[in-house]
């Protein structure tokens, strides 16, 4: 468990920036390297928190030659993978060739694949174990429309959600995923679950988790939370004991606004 008030974790935050379609290849580069000197300049310490950005797919060539050429510490992954490995799969891109481009991560079953696009949870515990194939850690996202919010079965719905897309999965490999919980209604809305709300679910999740497998296993998942964050609040959110990190999407299209959500620790509150 964590102790956020003198700011040492157990499990290393981890600070996703999510840019969805937005940044073409040119523009990814530009943002990249703010990023990184913004961190730079500030000290940031990687050990203390990780940062991860997850472009889209035609930006990671250049995202690759750039934290390979200046040496960045900031990780990458894609927006998402096809649950094969190649073929006649017109429009799709393998796991395989992400790693190729040195992604450390890969979002599975984000809010707006499940919506848009129809995910399923089967669908995602494919691309769970196609991201397994070739070395990828998953980030695996979960969470509630507002009318579920509604209804009050928001925990039930995700926790359904996280059982049918980790099914079958091993223990070793829980241990190493990452769970974004996103409340639907608070993406790209303004609108940001409380940091009650964030702390609710993912004890939740390690709860449901710990009766799955084990506690110990469940102690080592990264559990982090999505939906209108920045750095106004992300301290806040952060104090949560098993919220582990934030997944960013608008905030993380401004360099000095995620680098100071990546340093989260000047904003928590302290007894
Ligand atoms: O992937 C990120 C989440 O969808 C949150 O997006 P947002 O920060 O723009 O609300």
């Amino acid at each position: 468990m964590t102790s956020q008030t003198n700011g040492q974790f157990d499990r290393t935050p981890l600070i996703a920036g999510n840019w969805k379609m937005n940044m073409d290849h040119v523009q990814a580069i530009t943002l990249l390297q703010k990023l990184a000197w913004t961190l730079d300049d500030a000290k940031h310490d990687y050990s203390r928190a990780e940062v991860a950005v997850f472009p889209p797919f035609t930006d990671l060539r250049s995202v690759q030659s750039l934290v390979d050429g200046d040496d960045l510490r900031v990780v990458y992954g894609a927006q998402d993978l096809s649950d094969k490995d190649s073929g006649a799969y017109t429009g799709d891109i393998s796991g395989q060739f992400l790693a190729k481009l040195g992604c450390t991560y890969v979002l599975v079953g984000h809010s707006e694949r499940r919506t848009i696009h129809g995910e399923t949870d089967e669908q995602c515990n494919a691309k769970i174990a196609a991201a397994h194939r070739h070395g990828l850690v998953p980030v695996l996202c979960v969470g509630e429309g507002l009318e579920v919010r509604q209804t009050g079965e928001h925990v039930a719905f995700t926790l359904e959600q996280l059982r049918g897309s980790i099914a079958g999965l091993e223990a070793e490999r829980v241990a190493e995923l990452v769970v974004a919980y996103e409340p639907v209604w608070a993406i790209g809305t303004g609108e940001v679950a409380g940091p009650g709300d964030a702390q609710e679910m993912a004890a939740a999740i390690r709860e449901e988790l710990a009766g799955l497998y084990d506690e110990a296993t469940a102690a080592k998942t990264r559990i982090l939370y999505g939906g209108s964050a920045k750095a106004a609040n992300a301290g806040a959110i952060l104090q949560g004991k098993d919220v582990d990190g934030v997944l960013v999407g608008g905030a993380s299209l401004d360099a000095e606004e995620f680098a100071s959500i990546a340093r989260f620790e000047q904003h928590l509150v302290t007894d």
